[in-house]
Parts: structure tokens; C-alpha cells; sequence
């Protein structure tokens, strides 16, 4: 549920979720209050507060530049931030970074952290290892088997990495994020540069990863079907702001302006075309050849037929005529003023 804002006035105060009874109860598995971090003159992170329920699937959004990468680095104590706490399961990690590490795990880099030399089973040890977790512990072993397979890996655990799909690859990243039972997982970009298939399987998996096992994850993605598909919140972030807080449907929602597209073959004089333009408002106009086709802000379902009518004025052929819905793009575009950094 979304706490409703008005579309420009979301730049300024952060489109905030309601909270649930279960929600209110339930302690958060990671607090952030006041996060702030400045470089010089830049303020990477300004300001920025919330909470995250366990298992919950959380999307990081912005455009290039906007904080997301320094957000995720301060909230795993990779970084000290100039102000504010970061709590994952209610430790400090900035207090207590050791402790709260065996709590949390994380791909930055994607595959580029895994070692390309090493079979999957070795990477996976190895990231254990290193937070003192014994891998000859038949508990840990059979952990990681369940984690291979759930993951598609179990039968390529004695590969090297490198002899991998890049797929895999991304996916054993991912294993060695999970190699430690952690609680929490921040992801960054982890479907980039992925095939279609292979960005569905590992979506699938992290669904199947917070729905059984509670895990929650932090993830950020230029790729708004991933975020759209997958996450159950997403937070916008610009010039280091929080401007969003809310689930898809609810930002979808808020920024739904109902939009026609027309497309026409055959004439359409420059007057007509005038005209259209001056009497609706044209989002895009696009003619190539014979065909044309425009996007229209219209409110009204009404007003459909006199507009299809003005396009065939000319003695052009209506080809179609489409309600065009929002998605989460046009969300986004909307809360970041669609900056292009
Ligand atoms: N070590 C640093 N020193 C100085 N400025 C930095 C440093 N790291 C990041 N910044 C600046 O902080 C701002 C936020 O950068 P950040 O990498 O967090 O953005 P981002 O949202 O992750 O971007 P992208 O989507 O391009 O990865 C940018 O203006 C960036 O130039």
C-alpha cells in the first residue's frame, strides 16, 4: 500500500509504504537511519532511512550516479559513512563489522570476485573459510550440496569456474555470496550481462531462496523487468536521495496517466499534424515512410473516437488504436525527472 503523493511532489518527499501489523511487530533485519556519505563536494548518500523485513525481495534504483553502489558499500561497513547507523540484524555494522558480517553476504563485482582458477565446490569453501566456518563439517557440506543444487551447479561443483557458461559463472558468484547461512544478501547488478534465460533462473532462484529460507536481499539493476518481476519493494534513489519507497504496483499507480497510440497509414498533412499537436498532448510522434505512429496523453476513453478520427482526416487508414498501460519505467522516469547522467 502506498501512502498516496502527488507526482511532483514526490521529488521532494519520499513516496513512503504504509506499514502492516506484521510489519510492526516483526523486528527489522536491517535499520538504516540518517545514512549519509560525502566525498569532497559530492553527497553520495544524503539523508537516506528505512527498514527491511526478513525475507523480502528489496530493488535499489537510480540513474547512473545516483548513490546506489555507495549505499550498498556503507550498509555492509565497506565504507564509513560521514553520518547515520546500519543495522543487519540488529548489530552496528560499523560497531561491529565482524559480527555482523557472519550475517550478511554480498556480490559487488558479480563473477569478478569468484576465483576463476578454483572449482565451484573450492570457491564456495573458500568464502566459508574465510568467515571460520569448517567445510569438513558434514553440516556445512551438505549446505552447500543443497545450495549447488538448488542453484542448477550440483553437477558442475568440481568444474573450474572458468570452463563455465558466463551464466554460471554469475550464478556461482551468487553460491559463494550464500556459501555462509547468512541472513542477508545485497546484489549488486546481479543479472547483468545475463541471457534471458539465464536472468529468469536466477530470479527464480532468489524467489525460492527468500520464500524457503527467509533470506532477505538487497539488489540493484538497471534492468526494471528484473526489479518489476522479482521485487517485492523498491526503493528510488536521486543525487543521493531517498524519492521513492513503495511496492511496483503501488509507484506504478501513482504515475498512471492513461496514454493512446495511434498508428495510421496514408497521408497526413503538416496542418493536420499541427492541429493534433496544438488540441492533445503528444508524447512522441514517429513516421517512417508511410506509417506514423503517435502516443497521446488522454484521460478519457471518450475522446478515443475524435481523435482516431482526426488522424484519417487526410484520407489516411487507421491501422490501430491502443491504450497504452504504465509500467515501471514510466514510474522511474517520472521520479528521477528522467536524467540521463
Ligand atoms: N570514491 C569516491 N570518491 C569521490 N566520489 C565518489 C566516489 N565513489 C562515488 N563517488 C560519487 O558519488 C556519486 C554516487 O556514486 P555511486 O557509484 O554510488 O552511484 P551509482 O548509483 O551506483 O551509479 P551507477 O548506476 O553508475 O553504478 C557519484 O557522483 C560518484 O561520482
Amino acid at each position: 500500500m502506498s501512502t498516496p503523493a502527488a507526482p511532483n511532489a514526490a521529488r521532494e518527499t519520499p513516496v513512503t509504504r504504509s506499514v502492516s501489523h506484521d510489519e510492526r511487530t516483526a523486528p527489522p533485519v536491517i535499520e538504516v537511519s540518517t545514512l549519509t556519505k560525502r566525498y569532497a563536494d559530492v553527497t553520495a548518500v544524503d539523508d537516506v532511512s528505512f527498514s527491511v523485513e526478513q525475507g523480502t525481495i528489496l530493488g535499489v534504483l537510480g540513474p547512473n550516479g545516483a548513490g546506489k553502489t555507495t549505499m550498498l558499500k556503507a550498509m555492509l561497513g565497506l565504507l564509513v559513512p560521514s553520518d547515520g547507523t546500519v543495522r543487519v540484524c540488529g548489530i552496528d555494522v560499523h560497531a561491529h563489522p565482524a559480527r555482523a558480517y557472519r550475517r550478511l553476504g554480498a556480490t559487488l563485482e558479480g563473477a569478478r570476485n569468484v576465483y576463476w582458477r578454483l572449482t565451484v565446490r573450492e570457491n564456495l569453501a573458500f568464502f566459508a573459510g574465510l568467515a571460520g566456518e569448517d567445510v569438513r563439517d558434514p553440516a556445512v557440506r551438505a549446505r552447500h550440496d543443497a545450495l549447488l543444487d538448488q542453484l542448477g551447479l550440483l553437477d558442475r561443483a568440481d568444474d573450474v569456474v572458468n570452463e563455465l557458461s558466463r551464466g554460471m559463472k554469475q550464478k556461482v558468484a551468487l553460491a559463494c555470496a550464500l556459501a555462509r547461512d547468512v541472513d542477508v544478501a545485497f546484489l549488486d547488478e546481479p543479472t547483468l550481462g545475463l541471457d534471458v534465460e539465464s536472468s529468469v533462473d536466477l530470479r527464480r532462484e532468489l524467489r525460492r531462496l527468500a520464500d524457503d529460507r527467509g533470506l532477505t536481499v538487497v539488489l540493484t539493476s538497471h534492468d526494471m523487468s528484473v526489479v518489476e518481476d522479482l521485487c517485492d519493494r523498491v526503493l528510488v534513489v536521486n543525487h543521493g536521495r531517498l524519492v521513492a519507497d513503495d511496492d511496483v504496483t503501488s509507484l506504478v499507480e501513482l504515475f498512471r496517466t492513461s496514454a493512446v497510440r495511434v498508428v495510421v497509414d496514408g497521408p497526413l498533412s503538416a496542418a493536420t499534424e499541427r492541429t493534433i499537436r496544438t488540441d492533445y498532448t503528444v508524447e512522441s510522434w514517429e513516421t517512417n515512410g508511410d506509417r506514423t505512429r503517435v502516443l497521446v496523453a488522454l484521460d478519457d476513453a471518450n475522446d478515443v473516437p475524435e481523435l482516431a478520427a482526426r488522424f484519417v482526416a487526410d484520407g489516411g487508414r487507421l491501422v490501430s488504436v491502443n491504450t497504452v498501460e504504465p509500467d515501471l519505467t514510466e514510474a522511474f522516469l517520472q521520479l528521477t525527472g528522467g536524467e540521463d547522467r
